[in-house]
């Protein structure tokens, strides 16, 4: 990803990164390594101002492309391995944990599902990315307190595979991952992949237009534009 200064996750990013997948996939790729040009974030989450004060048309275009962004990268047949090399909130933290291998570069970075801290709610399929990869308890107490990890901790719960000490190292950890993947056979190694991830898509592909109208309908509530504008004030004054 390479839109500075944070990789906010806005309508330009997440059509860029789903026809990126949908081309990786259509190319029979071998495997892919998901990281960052900044030194400092892997992705910010979704970009606020896409939730500020919306266009109705343009919030629907942006979350039904952040599910197929998802779908495409969740249920993926070829390996991916996210390098997460810098902080990673919200739904930096869900493209992370939709790859299937997670390297981070520590000690000073974290991630995390943030979204209880800033006055909105994680949608159930951010959650089950959560619930999938540290289980149920850690994942109910990381949720309701909106917990960022840091990279130690986020190693101890399950959060993330393996720690790096620079990008260079995520990297290398990254390709070590794909090159075990390469020696097996493909529809076997996808069609396990797919068998472990097909309730937590299911749950989306079959409530979409649920789950999209909820998104609209919790962006338009006055409380839910007050916490995003106070929280969008907090961070440019910083
Ligand atoms: C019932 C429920 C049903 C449906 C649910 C409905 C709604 C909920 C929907 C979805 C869930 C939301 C998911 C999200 O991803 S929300 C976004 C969460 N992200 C964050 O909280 C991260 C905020 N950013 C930071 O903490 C820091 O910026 C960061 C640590 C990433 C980097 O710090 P750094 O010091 O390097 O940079 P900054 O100076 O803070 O930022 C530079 C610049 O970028 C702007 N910025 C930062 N993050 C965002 C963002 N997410 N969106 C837009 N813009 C962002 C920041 O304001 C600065 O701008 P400027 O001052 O103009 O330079």
């Amino acid at each position: 990803m390479q839109k500075p200064p944070v990789n906010s996750l806005n309508l330009d990013l997440l059509v860029a990164l789903r026809d990126t997948l949908v081309k990786l996939e259509k190319e029979k790729c071998k495997g892919m390594i998901l990281t960052s040009e900044s030194p400092s974030v892997f992705s910010a989450g979704l970009d606020i101002m896409e939730m500020y004060r919306p266009d109705h048309n343009r919030a629907r275009k942006f979350w039904t492309t952040l599910q197929d962004t998802w779908i495409k990268l969740y249920s993926s047949p070829y390996p991916t391995v996210a390098a997460i090399n810098g902080h990673s909130p919200a739904g930096g933290c869900l493209l992370a944990l939709s790859c299937e291998y997670r390297v981070m570069v520590g000690p000073k970075f974290t991630i995390g599902l943030n979204e209880t801290q800033l006055g909105i709610v994680a949608p159930f399929w951010f959650q089950d990315c959560m619930r999938n990869a540290i289980g149920e308890r850690q994942a109910e107490l990381a949720l309701t307190l909106g917990k960022m990890f840091s990279v130690d901790e986020a190693l101890k719960v399950g959060l993330i595979d393996e720690i790096a000490k620079d990008k260079a190292d995520a990297i290398s950890k990254a390709e070590d991952f794909l090159d075990e993947q390469s020696g097996l056979p493909a529809l076997a190694r996808s069609t396990v992949k797919v068998a472990f991830r097909e309730a937590t898509l299911n749950r989306l592909l079959k409530n979409r237009e649920a789950d999209t109208k909820m998104f609209l309908d919790f962006i338009s509530m006055p409380k839910v534009q007050q916490a995003l504008e106070m929280y969008m004030q907090t961070l440019k004054k910083k």
